[in-house]
């Protein structure tokens, strides 16, 4: 069966909210941060580290998949979850952001997206359809629309044009997912309409009225200020339905990841934890910490002295410079699972604050210490 969202509670002062997302590979409690894998991987973390930390649901790639190791060996192994040992649940995007964001001169048109292959300039078309064909092959538990996310500065002309026709791909797509998809399989839709809240209000509409698992706000955290971003979630997020998880695509640092889940996000995603941590930038509970100062170099106290995690209880943030700066592929690992760890720790407080209505309590507890 498609997932199940199950609305525990809602926090007394905020639109924040507790849930439950029940799907075929396991329970998903809300609200939660996504762990990004691209090609199969969370970088430097294996699927102990994974469940170690905490993660209940991680990112696949559909565009890297689908380019390498390509979809005929993905079928040949059974999806992506035997691929790579991971028997919880699998969240894939759609494909079309990281078509823009990734692959050289592609041509969009009403019928999908001509791109070429980053990798080796091969040529690839992707149809809504076949976003949802290569997402069912991976064997994603959640699945998302093909959509066009536009840019902050696009004009009203080209957004409302484009938010229209990521409705038509919307339809396609779901029609496509309910005579292709296995039945365990969900299928969220994308609400686009850039910066303006009537092109929101629209796709929004629109979009809740064909009926999906969930949904996504897309289209945010694409170069837009970040009082652009809040008051478009602001005005998008209660048009969504309360019954069905809100998925805001592409967040984030802890402050955006705070007014996300205030306003009623549930899912939230990004690369950004395993990217600075490969550039050496730990988030910690005092903001962040770039281990390759040298006010570090004779510092032998633990990265984050409130964390418990593996890399905080066993080294000091003189040896994590030593790594950084040493290029050790040991730094990476160890940052990127102390970073992973601190935002999923970070929700499982979010989590408990609003069992006892007192998020804006911890908010405002965390904002002080992390120095927002
Ligand atoms: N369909 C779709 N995806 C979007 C994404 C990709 C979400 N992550 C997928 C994930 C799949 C696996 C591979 C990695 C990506 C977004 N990411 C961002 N901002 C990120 C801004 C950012 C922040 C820090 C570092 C890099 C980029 N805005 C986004 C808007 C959209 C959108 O409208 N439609």
């Amino acid at each position: 069966m498609p997932l199940k969202y199950e609305l525990i509670k809602k926090d007394k002062y905020t639109n924040a909210r507790v849930g439950v997302i029940h799907t075929a590979s396991g329970d998903i409690p809300t609200p939660i941060f996504m762990p990004v894998g691209t090609v199969g991987t969370v970088k430097t973390m294996t699927v102990d580290d994974l469940k170690e930390m905490g993660a209940k649901i991680i990112l696949g790639n559909t565009y890297h998949l689908y380019l390498k190791p390509g979809m005929d060996i993905m079928k040949k192994a059974g999806g992506l979850h035997k691929f790579m040992n991971w028997d919880r649940p699998i969240l894939t995007d759609s494909g079309g952001f990281q078509v823009f964001s990734l692959a050289d001169n592609r041509k969009i048109s009403e019928d999908g997206v001509m791109f070429r292959s980053h990798i080796d300039g091969s040529k690839h078309f992707f149809t809504p359809e076949k976003s949802i064909e290569i997402q069912n092959d991976i064997h994603s538990d959640i699945m998302m629309s093909f959509d066009e996310c536009v840019d902050a500065n696009a004009s009203y002309d080209y957004v409302k044009n484009s938010m229209e026709r990521t409705l038509r791909w919307a339809k396609r797509g779901l029609d496509y997912h309910k005579a292709n998809s296995h039945p365990d399989q969900s299928l969220f839709g994308i609400v686009q309409g850039g910066m303006f809240k009537d092109l929101r209000e629209i796709s929004a509409r629109e979009t809740v009225a064909m009926d999906f698992d969930g949904y996504s706000i897309g289209g945010l955290s694409v170069g837009e200020t970040k009082e652009e971003m809040i008051d478009i979630l602001n005005f998008t997020t209660p048009l969504l339905p309360e019954d069905k998880p809100r998925y805001n695509m592409g967040v984030g640092t802890p402050d955006y990841l705070f007014e996300s889940f205030e306003a009623g996000i549930d899912m939230a995603d990004c690369v950004l934890p395993t990217r600075i941590a490969r550039n050496g930038t730990a988030l910690t509970s005092e903001g962040r910490v770039v281990i390759k100062n040298a006010t570090y170099k004779e510092d032998f106290s633990p990265l984050d002295p409130e964390c418990d995690c593996y890399t905080c209880s066993n080294y000091s943030r003189a040896y994590l410079r030593h790594l950084v700066n040493a290029k050790e592929i040991l730094g990476a690992r160890l940052l990127s699972y102390h970073n992973l760890y601190f935002l999923l720790k970070m929700c499982e407080n979010i989590r408990e604050a609003i069992m006892n209505d007192s998020f804006l309590d911890y908010k405002k507890e965390f904002y002080e210490k992390y120095g927002y």
